[in-house]
Parts: C-alpha cells; structure tokens; sequence
C-alpha cells in the first residue's frame, strides 16, 4: 500500500503545469520492483564510470564523511521532522517480497542481488571551460525551450533565435568568465562532489557508481548515460543537484532525460527513482545553517549583521502563469534555514532576493542589486551574503556576487560585507546526499515518458487573445532579430 501511495504522490509531484500539452514528467510504478531489499547493497563492482579518480581526494573525504556519519545518523534517529517532509520520495519502503519481477521474469532476492548494480547520477548545468567554450555553452543554454519559451508555432525559431542571443550576450559573458580565471569551476566541483558522495555511500554500505550529466555542457547527460548503459547499472536515482526544483533546472534536465529514456530498450526498462527537490532535508538545512553560524561570527558584532539570501531567479511568468514551484520552495528553503538557525540562539534579520536576471522580461522580485542599494540607504551596515540556488561556486558566487553585488553594497552604505561558500563538498551536505539515494532506492520503478515534451504557457493554453498576441510578437520580434544584426546590437543594452 505504501508502495502505491508512493507512486501516486509521485506521478503528482512531477506534474507542473507547463502548458497546453502539460508537459508532465509523469511515473508509473512497474509491478515487482519496489520488493528490492537493502540487503542487497553490498554487491561490489567497479568504479570505471568514474572521472580522474583523485585518491588523495577520496582519503580525505572519507575521513571528513566519516567524522560526520554519527551525527548524521543520530539526527535520522531523533526522526526531527523538517518542512514538508516528502514520503514518497524520501520515506523508505519495506522490503516487502522475497522475489523481484522484471517484465514478467521472477528472480530469487538472492540470485539478483548478486547482480545489483546501483548508479547515481547527478544533474547539473555545466558551464564554458574555456572562453572559447562561452559562445557555444550560451547556444545550447538558449536554445532549451525551458530557458526561452516560445509558442508551439514557433518553436522552429528556437534554435535562429538561440544562435542570435548568444553571439550577441557572449562578449558580456566572457568578461564574467575571465574575471573568474577564464572558465566555469562548475566540472570540477561536480565531479568532486560525485566522488565524494560515492565514498559516503561506501560508507553507509552501499556500493554505487556515481556519474555526472550536465545539461549545457561537457560532460553532457547523454554521455552519461552512454555510460551507465555500458556499466549495466540495474537500478538507477537521479539526483539534481539543485535543492529547489525549477522548469528551468531541474525540470528542463528531467526532461532531456526522459526524452534519451524513451528513445532507448536499455534505459526504459531501468527502475529510476528521481529526487526532484531537496530543500527541506535536515542534512542541507542544518548544513546551510552551520555555514552561516560560522560566517556570522567572523564579523565584530555578529548579532547586528543582515542575512541576504540571494536566490537565482527565473521570469515572473515561470511562477505565476506555468505553475513553477520555485518561488514557493525557496521562501520555504530560508524559513527553514532561519527556524534552524533561531533555535541555536541566532535571531539576525534577514532578507531574500533575485539575482542574475536575463533578458527584457520581468523576473522575480525583490531584485538583488536594488535591495543592497536600499538597505544601504535604510543604515544596514553589515551584511552576509548567503547564495542559496545552487550547491557549487560558480559565474554567479564568483563574479556577480563577489564582485558587482559587493562593489554595489559597499558604495551604497554598507561597511562590513561577508559571503557564505557554497556548500561543495561539506562533509555533512554530503553525508545528508547519500542518505537521500538510500532513502529513496527502494522505490525505483520504470518512468511513464508518454508525455514530455517542451513547455509552454498556461495562460496560452487557456487564453486565445493572449496565444495571439503572444504568436504576433513572438514571430515579429523573431523575424526582426534574424534579419538585422544591427538591430541587435541596438537592443543589446535592453537585453541584457
Ligand atoms: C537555480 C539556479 C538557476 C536557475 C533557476 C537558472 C535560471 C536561468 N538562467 C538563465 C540564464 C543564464 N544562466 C547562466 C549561468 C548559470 N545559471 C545557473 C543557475 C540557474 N539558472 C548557474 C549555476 C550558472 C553558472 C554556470 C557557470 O558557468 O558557472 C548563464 C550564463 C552566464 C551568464 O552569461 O550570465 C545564463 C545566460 C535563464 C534565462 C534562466 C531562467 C529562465
Ligand atoms: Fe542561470
């Protein structure tokens, strides 16, 4: 029953709304596949799905994880509940059955345990290596109908439309790069943090490969997967390394991932459990709050600083017309950070806003770089900066935050000014990760890829004088761009 309920919640938390054919990343439970037990995690197999193996690394990973598995394991035990706690995709199932059915094949627990073989893959956006890499990484970014999302008719202009914006945003972009040694750290910090989580499942005795997919640049998804197929993974979860879900992250690389998983015999029939959010687990609150607890006390008078949570933002749109939970989640996310934080006796104010917004649209609200110009003028004198979107340094750390934001602050009035890292690979973030695969392991089932597709947006979907004015402006704005490069550079200013 449990197993059951467990596929309903499912099915109904990856159903966004994103259009006139909802674009639902829906998930059918295959019979069988939730009796696996855990005692099967032992199997032992090889690590070759892993990049440049870094053994110093993983000594001093390991030693950091396991300092931290107690503490992990005592808070699982004291069973604290944290936010919305999602059972269907974090509660364990029992194992229920001795047998395990695969398309109507029964084979004995013992007989396929041997044959396990877990894989974890890790979701992420990928960034330019190189400068040369910017143009063609903001191609691929451009050209996802989840980051620019064009009426069904026009989708034909999706890729001429993706070709324009970027050449036209990358002389901007590459200075952003540049300032930031010339390249995106975000591989480097995936594949760590790939590592170091293979170590903490070591740990908490589950032998697993872990493979990284990025979804606008080297290593792509489908390499990936190409990988896990040659592995011969058996069972598979999914983890977006995003803690809030949004159409543009998370949903945008579920997406392409169930469109390789329906064009692919090996990959449908894989049992897959996907962890589509994580925001509210203990691990990453207490994580984020640990963080900010030390950052705190690196300031004179830590009780008077300012919290600024500053969340990567998506178009208004995205939220209000295609049902993205992302505002919803984050406002969440720092309620549960700030409760976690107020009962180890820190009461600071704090604030959330958007940043790194794109484009003539309107984004999310309250916009970073105003907020720090008003807090100046309201006499906030210090204030710690707390990136709270995404788990890596990255462009948006780096250069945005460390420097535009901070030369903004600091002109504006503020006089002390900190920044929270990301949380990269923190032992204890870390440890909360593996114990969110082993959590969630148990109810791998085949995915129902019958419906995805692009996104659109409700509002067109529902509002015929809204579809036409969006089809009019869509293809003259479209049309206007492709022909005239100048024109281009004429709106460069306004677009970004
Ligand atoms: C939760 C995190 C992110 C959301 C939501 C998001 C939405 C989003 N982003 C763009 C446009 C760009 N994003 C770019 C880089 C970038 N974006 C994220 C995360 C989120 N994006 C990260 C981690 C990175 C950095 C990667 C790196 O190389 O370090 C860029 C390129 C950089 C730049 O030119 O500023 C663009 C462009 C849109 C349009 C969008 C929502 C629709
Ligand atoms: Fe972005």
């Amino acid at each position: 029953m449990e197993a059951v309920n467990s596929a309903v919640s499912q099915t109904k938390l990856l159903n966004f709304r994103s259009g006139r054919n909802s674009s639902s990343l829906n998930l059918s439970r295959h019979r069988g596949t939730t009796s696996i037990c855990y005692a099967k995690f032992g199997s032992h197999f090889s690590d070759d799905g892993l990049r440049e193996t870094d053994k110093s690394l993983k000594l001093s990973a390991a030693s950091n994880i396991a300092s931290d598995i107690n503490n992990v394991n005592l808070a699982k035990s004291m069973h604290v509940p944290v936010g919305r706690h999602r059972h269907n995709l974090f509660g364990r199932t029992n194992c229920a059955a001795e047998t395990c059915i695969y398309d109507g094949e029964v084979h004995s627990a013992s007989s396929s345990a041997a044959q396990e073989k877990i894989g974890v893959l890790l979701l992420n956006l990928g960034g330019p290596e190189t400068l040369n890499d910017v143009q063609p990484f903001l191609f691929n970014l451009f050209a996802d109908p989840d980051i620019i999302r064009l009426p069904r008719l026009f989708r034909f202009l999706q890729r001429p439309l993706a070709q324009l914006i970027s050449v036209s945003r990358a002389p901007k972009s590459k200075e952003g790069y540049a300032a930031i040694g010339g390249g995106s750290p975000l591989r480097r910090i995936t594949d760590e943090q790939a590592q170091a989580l293979k170590l903490a499942l070591e740990i908490k005795d589950l032998d697993a490969n872990v493979y990284v997919g990025m979804r606008y640049w080297h290593p792509f998804t489908e390499d990936a997967l190409h990988q896990i197929k040659k592995d011969k993974i058996t069972k598979l979860v999914v983890l977006p390394l995003y803690p809030q879900f949004s159409i543009s992250t998370s949903g945008s690389s579920i997406r392409v991932l169930q469109n390789f998983i329906r064009e692919d015999g090996y990959l449908a029939r894989l049992p897959i459990s996907i962890i589509e959010s994580w925001y509210h687990r203990e691990g990453y609150i207490k994580s984020m709050a640990d963080l900010i607890d030390a950052d705190l006390q690196k300031f004179t008078n830590p009780e008077e600083v300012m919290v600024f949570f500053s969340a990567h933002g998506v178009p208004l749109s995205y939220v209000e017309d295609a049902g993205d939970p992302y505002r919803d989640q984050m406002e969440e996310c720092i309620s549960l950070i700030m409760t976690e934080l107020k009962s180890r006796g820190i009461d600071n104010p704090h604030t959330l806003a958007y940043q790194s917004r794109v484009g003539p649209v309107q984004w999310l609200k309250p916009y970073t770089d105003e907020v720090l110009v008003e807090l100046g003028q309201r006499g906030v004198k210090s204030l710690l900066a707390v990136p709270v979107s995404f788990v890596s340094e990255h462009i948006e750390t780096l250069e945005e935050i460390d420097m535009e934001y901070r030369h903004l602050a600091l002109q504006s009035g503020i006089k002390n000014w900190g920044r929270v890292p990301a949380l990269g690979c923190t032992s204890s973030f870390i440890s909360d990760l593996a114990d969110a695969v082993i959590e969630v392991l148990p109810s791998a089932s085949l995915l129902n890829t019958n419906n995805v597709e692009g996104t659109e947006t409700e509002t067109e979907m529902t509002d015929p004088v809204q579809y036409a004015i969006n089809l009019l402006f869509g293809s003259v704005f479209a049309f206007l761009l492709m022909l005239s490069p100048k024109l281009i550079s004429a709106f460069r200013k306004y677009l970004f």
